[in-house]
């Protein structure tokens, strides 16, 4: 690439100046429109590309040596650009749709180094950045993993700063996948809030099929801290965290977006204690003054409001409310307070604690007339009993609880209201996340390696025939563990699902704890006995609950990175698995 200048005084970013992008974007464009999407990663550009491949991890990734260069033209999610003279206007609105981009604009991404394949998907996105090359980053280990995305950490050698790098497996002949990553990427573009997740670049280069998402480092997920056995929280710590979630969605709501994957693994936490929502992989553009079908396949089960398990193809904000009010109650009681084990389990758990829906209910709920639902009538009736379940929270913990838990999502209210209620008004008032306490690594992928390291150290012992059971430090207390996966619309939740079906061949498209490994709910394994709600020993003044001393396993995604695959090998797995889990329960299933 051209002329690279760093900035002084900048955040340490290397970039160009203004009439260098325009000058180089110029003589590029000939070249830039030329190249195609296709091309080869060993082909040569003009502006001296090197591409090699690397091992890591064991497995292979394309780095490209392009030079480095990216700032944020705009920190505050304004995309404007001033054009040259006698260049013609253009309209830069926002698209929540990702509406094609005017084509002379995505010359002009390729001519700054984007590739093609993501100029077509996200150009809009793409504005006023430049990519960041993969050399400009150092590896240090990999931290997390997820459906479609491998995390590393890794330090900015531009900057120094330790940053997460979100690895997207971007296949381009699978647009579907292509255009769920650029609505993730439009959608952290639009945000811009303490307490949500901050893009802060995209690693990748023109000829790269590979885009690296650049993050703040965050040392903690919630999961990850309320699994720790170690770890006790206090009404403050839980008003601190249940604080910044909501300020997080208040802000994500207010910009039309919708998370629809509030869960423990997704709320981040750095070490001053300050919380980011992550992962917007799930996360949609909606309009509440307009009537909008969605999908109801979002949210990880446990968390999952009941409007979306009815069928509910018209939603909002509702949905991330319920998962924040099972969190905010989850913390209180120390474990998760609906672990269905499949998506009529969670219904069932969801009417024993909720009370069975009204008649009203389903009068309002807007479902698609497509689908067949099941039978309400002759369903076993339940009374509402949150207030019984959960006596022992302050009332006004309960209050909050109650009213997040509500089966009608209006009752739900906002964020907003969420947070103006008594919960954070009332003594004790939330603490200061620098007053959080410094914890040890405690993501859920640290859970996980001790898992590995335990097993391996006790194959070691049968090795040398050494006979004695020891117990794993997060046997002797286990807490909440992390929640399964849910499934959803896009094809990274049908590669999920194909995962999860592999992995426990009843399951019909979620990943479940199967009864035998339900140790985590506080019963032996082997046992399968369910665990229900109004059984838990809830305590809200000292969040000790008792806890069952067996080991128990996180079920919240697969390590290992997926293999690739077509999209029709998949679909054919997916109805594979349908029409078996549709065998074993006996009834059919619409596909
Ligand atoms: N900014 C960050 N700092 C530190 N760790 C992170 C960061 N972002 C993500 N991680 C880790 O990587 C994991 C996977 O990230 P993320 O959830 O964004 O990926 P995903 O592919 O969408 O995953 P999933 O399939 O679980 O939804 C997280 O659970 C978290 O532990």
């Amino acid at each position: 690439m051209g002329c690279v200048l760093s900035r002084p005084g900048s955040s340490g970013l290397v970039s160009e100046s203004r009439d260098q992008v325009i000058t180089r974007i110029e003589s590029n464009r000939k070249e830039a429109n030329n190249v195609s999407v296709n091309k080869t990663e060993t082909t040569e550009e003009s502006t001296s590309v090197v591409v090699a491949v690397v091992a890591s991890t064991g497995e292979e990734e394309v780095r490209n040596d392009e030079a480095i260069v990216d700032h944020h033209k705009e920190e505050n999610g304004d995309t404007k650009e001033k054009k040259p003279k006698g260049e013609k206007k253009r309209s830069n609105k926002p698209d929540p749709r990702l509406s094609n981009p005017p084509k002379n604009l995505l010359g002009d991404q390729v001519a700054a180094g984007w590739p093609p394949w993501l100029t077509e998907v996200c150009g809009e996105a793409l504005n006023g950045w430049l990519p960041r090359k993969a050399d400009s980053f150092e590896k240090i280990e990999k931290i997390g993993s997820g459906t479609y995305s491998n995390v590393y950490k890794a330090r900015d050698l531009v900057t120094g700063a330790i940053v997460a790098l979100k690895k997207v497996r971007c296949d381009t002949r699978e647009q579907e996948n292509l255009k769920f990553m650029a609505r993730e990427i439009l959608i952290l573009r639009r945000l811009n809030h303490p307490n949500v997740i901050k893009l802060e670049g995209l690693v990748t280069s023109r000829m790269s099929t590979s885009l690296y998402l650049v993050f703040r480092y965050m040392h903690h997920d919630l999961a990850g801290l309320a699994a720790s056995p170690d770890i006790t929280f206090t009404e403050q710590q839980v008003k601190c965290y249940m604080k910044q979630i909501l300020s997080g969605l208040e802000h994500c709501h207010s910009r039309g977006v919708l998370h629809r994957d509030i869960k423990g693994s997704n709320l981040l936490i750095d070490d001053d204690g300050v919380l980011r929502i992550g992962d917007f992989g799930l996360a949609t553009f909606f309009d509440a003054s307009k009537r909008q079908v969605m999908t109801t396949r979002v949210v990880t089960l446990w968390y999952r409001a009941p409007e979306l398990l009815h069928g509910a193809i018209e939603y909002g904000v509702g949905v991330d409310l319920w998962s924040a009010g099972c969190i905010l109650a989850e913390l209180l009681s120390g474990r998760p307070i609906l672990p269905g084990r499949n998506e009529v389990d969670q219904e069932h758990r969801i009417n024993k604690l909720c009370g069975t829906p009204s008649e009203e209910y389903w009068k309002k709920i807007k479902r698609n007339p497509n689908l067949k639902h099941a039978n309400q009538l002759g369903k076993p009736q339940f009374k509402r009993k949150v207030r019984e379940v959960f006596k022992d929270f302050s009332p006004e913990a309960l209050s909050l609880v109650d009213r997040l838990l509500a089966l009608d999502p209006v009752e739900r209210q906002t964020a907003t209201d969420a947070l103006m209620s008594d919960f954070f008004m009332t003594e004790p008032l939330a603490c200061d996340p620098s007053e959080l306490p410094k914890y040890p690594p405690t993501k859920e992928i640290d859970a996980k390696k001790r898992d590995e390291e335990y097993r391996r150290q006790k194959e070691a012992r049968k090795v040398q025939g050494e006979s004695g059971r020891r117990i794993r430090p997060r046997e002797r207390a286990p807490r909440a563990m992390p929640a399964p996966e849910a499934n959803a619309e896009n094809q990274s939740n049908i590669n999920r699902m194909r995962l999860i079906t592999h992995a426990n061949a009843k399951s019909k498209s979620e990943k479940f704890p199967p009864p035998h490994q339900d140790g985590s709910l506080g019963f032996q394994v082997g046992s399968s006995r369910r665990l229900d709600p109004s059984e838990i020993p809830f305590t809200s003044n000292s969040f000790t609950a008792t806890y069952s001393k067996e080991p128990f396993q996180t079920w919240s995604g697969p390590l290992a990175p997926e293999e690739p695959d077509s999209t029709a090998k998949r679909m054919k797995d997916i109805n594979k698995a349908r029409r078996k889990a549709a065998k074993l329960k006996g009834k059919s299933i619409v596909v």
